[in-house]
């Protein structure tokens, strides 16, 4: 398994991080346990603002928190003078109750409901990103009720197709988020908020997919987007300000993914910007960013706990661990491939080709096909890496299994930032018709 961030071995020979023994915390925290190397992630926000720093363009970087969503993390994001791109009701509270400053919140969704959109506009949020022409007039018509403006960037479908799984691609014509660029639909969202008094258009936003390892997908929408933007002040003598080129960075999970570091992909969003602005004559447009797996994915960790194993000769052995398809997934759903280590074992050198099974009730729910790991016993710990972002935030009750809790380690000290469920909290809200009793 790849170290990430503070991982290493220490002399116990136990996978540690953050200066905590992984053992340690699995005895202490219980299994599965989600364990985030909070240096690593700060060290990915500074290297956001490093390299928009050294572009010179002005700049925010939202988190885009549907990645780790908790109020911890908030905290830590306001801390690193990050914004905040938020999806949901659900999100947003979160950023209430962690005290996130308002102004930086960018709220999307291709279907906000009712009482979303009146939760913005009552928090006074930044921006809300609006994907279609329903939101537009509904936003529209809230925000008059409320006596309010409502800032806005429109989402465009920029019609690029990133190079990655067919769920997570969002750039292309066929897709459920945004107004297309090519088909007219921009420029007809463009003349809708012209007539609408209660909104005021910031810019554009394009979100390509994500897990993308190439920087050609990025900059043929940043192309777009800048040509679009340009085309829209002129046309229709709008005061834009804004480009949201979203997310989507890529990062390594296994040694088959081969992602740049951070500081390229911005380098080479912020040179075609400026490119593209200075050859049509247009003050090059303050920049947004929206990544989310980045900046958590590698930093964190999942600790297992190794139970039952089954042989089938000839062909595999399926070790199983105490959770699964519950807390990751990922494989699941996009055959998303991770590496994993014997925490307890970790200079072992002898090694056998085994797979990591869940313990949900599902053939699908493995957690890893072949992985080389040294012979285990139950009760040893399991360590997984890159677990960070879209794990904890897509975990789940199948088979009432309850949530995982969260920890936060750095310089040998672990912090607690989501408890683990009970198996009260299973069943607080279950409730009885009266005939059944
Ligand atoms: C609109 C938008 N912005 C940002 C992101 C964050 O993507 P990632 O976590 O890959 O950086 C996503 C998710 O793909 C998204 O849909
Ligand atoms: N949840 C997905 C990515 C979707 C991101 C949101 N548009 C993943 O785990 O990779």
């Amino acid at each position: 398994m790849y170290l990430h961030g503070t991982s290493k071995i220490n002399d116990k020979g136990h996978l540690e991080i953050g200066g905590c023994d992984t053992v340690e915390l699995a005895r202490e925290f219980g299994t599965p346990l989600y364990v985030f190397d909070e240096a690593l992630i700060r060290q990915q926000i500074q290297k956001y603002h490093e390299a928009f720093q050294k572009s010179g363009l002005k700049y925010q970087v939202a988190y885009a928190s549907k990645a780790f969503s908790t109020v911890a993390m908030y905290k830590l994001a306001n801390q690193e003078k990050m914004s905040l791109e938020v999806v949901s009701e659900g999100e947003l509270h979160t950023a209430v109750k962690a005290d996130f400053p308002r102004e930086r919140i960018h709220f999307h969704g291709n279907n906000k409901t009712v009482s979303e959109i009146n939760y913005g506009l009552d928090e006074n949020i930044g921006c809300f990103v609006v994907d279609n022409y329903c939101e537009l007039e509904l936003l529209n018509k809230l925000a008059a009720d409320k006596g309010k403006t409502a800032k806005i960037l429109m989402r465009i479908t920029p019609g690029v197709e990133a190079h990655t799984h067919e769920y997570i691609q969002t750039g292309q014509a066929d897709s459920k988020f945004g107004f297309d660029l090519n088909n007219g639909q921009a420029r007809t969202g463009v003349e809708k908020v012209q007539e609408l008094n209660n909104i005021e258009l910031l810019g554009f936003h394009a979100h390509i997919g994500s897990q993308i390892f190439d920087v050609k997908g990025f900059q043929m929408a940043a192309d777009k987007m800048v040509n679009w933007f340009a085309q829209v002040k002129k046309d229709f003598g709008m005061p834009l300000q804004v480009l949201n080129l979203g997310g989507g960075f890529g990062i390594r999970y296994h040694k088959e993914d081969t992602p740049l570091p951070v500081g390229d992909y911005i380098a080479a969003l912020s040179e075609t910007i400026q490119a593209e602005s200075k050859k049509l004559g247009l003050d090059a447009p303050e920049i947004w960013v929206e990544p989310g797996r980045s900046i958590v994915g590698e930093a964190g960790t999942t600790l297992y706990t190794i139970g039952t194993y089954k042989d089938i000769p000839g062909i595999r052995r399926y070790i199983a661990v105490d959770g699964g398809m519950t807390d990751n997934l990922r494989p699941a759903m996009y055959k998303a491939k991770y590496e994993a280590m014997v925490a307890n074992k970790a200079n072992e050198t002898k090694l056998e080709t085994v797979s990591v099974a869940g313990k949900c009730c599902e053939s699908g729910d493995m957690l890893i096909w072949d992985v080389d790991l040294p012979a285990v016993n139950p009760g040893d710990i399991l360590a997984v890496s890159s677990t960070g972002a879209y794990g904890y935030s897509m975990a789940n009750n199948y088979n009432r299994i309850p949530r995982a809790a969260v920890v936060f380690v750095q310089n040998g000290q672990a912090d607690l930032v989501v408890e683990r469920e009970s198996l009260n909290d299973i069943i607080k809200n279950d409730r009885i018709p009266e005939r059944f009793l």
